[in-house]
């Protein structure tokens, strides 16, 4: 035990599981929580990660812990990223300072790390649905297994947690939802539901009336099982007389209790305990501050969701991007858009709860009438922008890479099939890093290139990013997709005058002999770099730019296969339905029977978290590892 955390966090450092948590009585209880929040701070200034969820759901966190028998008892946690606590209560406090990095804990609840992480987070909005499956097993294996989902304010905006609300009523089941209500997603949460879940917080009237009760109650000790049932009935007719609206929740036919505070221990552990064994399905909305206990995490909940390192005593975030250094990709997606945006009333964004982190802020302050936050709802995403293109407006539809796998369909049969003229930048391609396997943006290549009427594109650099949503919105009326990384782009001067590409067309950036390598994206770049290195050493590699996955250039693989014995594709994307397949498959078609393919991009497995350059080069597609591997197919 260092000196620090014997000072610092002495009561935490004697839980090693939820079995101690029993133990403590309620004081030491609160003192928990204050030694939590300590160490969390402690960790997470040097060693970032998602903050002020986690700070938010301290107390909720230990409540869960000491009233049910977890690992038994099962806690559900949506998305994940509020999950620190539970990480630290549940025998990891000694490796969180390895939270996120390369070999150590993961960031998200990974049923792989701890009996205790339930199910594999990462993607809002699935708790309810995994969570009423274990409930609803529990009854047919005749257990008495007790089920809790947590799910946020921001996560209930999806619509698979109405899926999974709707199926709750009509199987036998004794579901606990909790509602951690923050009134934030990521950025501000938005929609109808937020400004219900406010009124039904806010009511003052209510919250007195029910307080009063539930005092005249106590004071004649008539707080038995009946009385107990009493208040609860009372406070829901009562909350539906004076907000005048139907709890949404028990018109579903889920039983609904609260608000109540979420930071209040004690009140959390009372209605937890009296609510633990009530029959059916339930749900409890507690109302929290995302980043409680932290000032400047309170005051901006946005720039403190995942603020980096930061100093802890001054609150000053560090940001590590020198001034000289070029612009994110995301940046150039928000400027561009916006300069679209002032020449073509037509043009607008529309982004599923990601405005800061696609940067469709710029959009929403330049323009905010034609700037769209639809909630963490990405199939919506998709078939709004669908509509909005069907009257004549050209959407420009930014979802993360791995978050447009929530809208598949949605692409398919509302966009695709009709053709509509709607552009998705998919934002966040190719490996993320410390989010790991659930955000890694790999798949993208490969589960659009064969939709029919999709084009799919990729930039080198942000110049081509610029000209690629150019193209998408002048070049051509159908559905486009142009998709990018996470991180810096390429090039300190980032702005160019736009142009229209020709569809469909790659281009030559290096001449050779030996070897032709064929790329898609930026990883063009660091093929370039790996192409000097083996030029130093005499050897000749050509390479090309395809640009466009769909349609592919058919005239630029005929010239590749004309000249070349030996190609390499290389993609930050799975090989199996990306770039290589798609050579692979036109080669075949054509005949092209002398020619090895060697396909180089992520392996079929799912790739663990870590920096972006440690995966870079656990995959072999940093420099030195793709050096390397066109080094191989050289030699054979
Ligand atoms: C499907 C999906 N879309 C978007 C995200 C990105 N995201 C992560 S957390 C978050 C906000 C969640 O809000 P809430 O559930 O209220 O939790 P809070 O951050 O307020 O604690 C968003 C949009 C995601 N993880 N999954
Ligand atoms: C939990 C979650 O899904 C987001 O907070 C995500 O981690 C954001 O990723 P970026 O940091 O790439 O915006
Ligand atoms: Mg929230």
């Amino acid at each position: 035990m260092s000196e620090n955390e014997k000072t610092n966090i002495p009561l935490l450092r004697t839980i090693d599981s939820p079995k101690d948590l029993k133990k403590l009585n309620i004081d030491q209880l609160d003192t928990l929580c204050q030694e939590l929040r300590t160490f969390i701070i402690d960790q997470l200034c040097n060693n970032p990660g998602h903050f002020g969820s986690s700070l938010g759901t301290v107390e909720l966190t230990v409540a869960l812990h000491y009233i049910y028998n977890t690992p038994y008892d099962r806690i559900v946690w949506d998305v994940g990223h509020q999950a620190y606590s539970h990480k630290i209560l549940t025998g990891r406090r000694d490796q969180f300072h390895t939270n996120r990095k390369f070999g150590g804990l993961a960031g998200f609840p990974n049923p792989e790390e701890s009996e205790y992480d339930t199910f594999s987070a990462g993607h809002a909005s699935n708790s309810i649905s995994a969570a009423l499956g274990m409930a609803v097993a529990s009854q047919v294996l005749n257990e008495k297994k007790q089920v809790v989902a947590v799910i946020g304010d921001g996560s209930l905006t999806g619509g698979l947690a109405y899926e999974g609300l709707n199926n709750a009523s009509s199987q036998p089941n004794d579901l606990l939802i909790i509602l951690n209500d923050n009134e934030m997603a990521i950025d501000d949460n938005v929609g109808g539901l937020k400004d219900y879940l406010v009124k039904m917080t806010t009511s003052h009237t209510y919250n007195k009336v029910r307080n009063d009760v539930y005092q005249k109650f106590k004071r004649k000790n008539l707080i038995g099982e009946k009385g107990k049932n009493f208040i609860l009935r009372f406070n829901n007719s009562l909350k539906s007389l004076i907000t005048k609206q139907q709890n949404i929740f028990e018109g579903l036919n889920i039983r609904y209790f609260g608000p109540v505070d979420g930071h209040d221990l004690k009140g959390l552990i009372r209605i937890l305990e009296n609510i633990k064994d009530l029959k059916g399905p339930k749900l409890l909305h507690i109302h929290t501050v995302k980043g409680k206990g932290y000032k400047p995490a309170e005051e901006s909940a946005t720039e403190w969701h995942a603020p980096g390192k930061f100093n802890k005593d001054t609150g000053e975030r560090i940001v590590s991007q020198a001034k000289d250094q070029p612009q994110l990709y995301q940046n150039v997606f928000g400027h561009t858009l916006v300069e679209l945006a002032e020449k073509d009333k037509r043009i607008v964004g529309i982004t599923p709860a990601m405005p800061s982190g696609s940067s469709m802020t710029f959009m929403m302050k330049a323009f905010p009438e034609r700037a769209f936050d639809v909630g963490i709802a990405e199939a919506h995403a998709v078939t709004y922008s669908g509509g909005l293109a069907k009257e004549g407006l050209i959407p420009f539809c930014n979802i993360y890479s791995s978050f447009m796998q929530r809208a598949y369909d949605q692409v398919i049969h509302d966009i695709a099939l009709q053709k509509l003229h709607v552009i998705f930048c998919l934002d966040r391609a190719g490996l993320v890093g410390e989010d790991g396997p659930t955000h890694h943006g790999v798949f993208d290549l490969a589960y659009m290139r064969c939709v029919p009427n999709l084009i799919v594109s990729s930039p080198y650099n942000e110049h081509y990013l610029r000209n690629l949503m150019y193209t998408a919105a002048y070049g051509n009326d159908g559905p486009f997709v142009i998709r990018y990384p996470r991180g810096q782009g390429e090039l300190k001067d980032w702005e160019c005058p736009m142009e229209v590409l020709p569809i469909g067309k790659g281009r030559k950036i290096n001449e050779g002999n030996d070897l032709a390598v064929i790329s898609i994206g930026p990883i063009g770049n660091t093929v370039s770099s790996a192409i000097k290195k083996l030029e130093e050493k005499g050897h000749s590699i050509a390479h090309y730019d395809i640009i466009f996955l769909k349609p592919i250039d058919t005239e630029l693989l005929d010239e590749v296969a004309s000249k070349f014995k030996k190609v390499v594709t290389v993609e930050n994307g799975v090989i199996a339905g990306g770039l290589g397949s798609a050579v692979l498959e036109y080669f075949s078609d054509r005949n092209y029977q002398e020619i090895e393919v060697t396909r180089i991009g992520i392996p079929d497995a799912f790739i663990t978290h870590g920096s972006i350059p440690e995966l870079n080069k656990l995959c072999k597609i940093d420099v030195e590892g793709l050096t390397e591997q066109l080094g191989q197919v050289l030699k054979k």
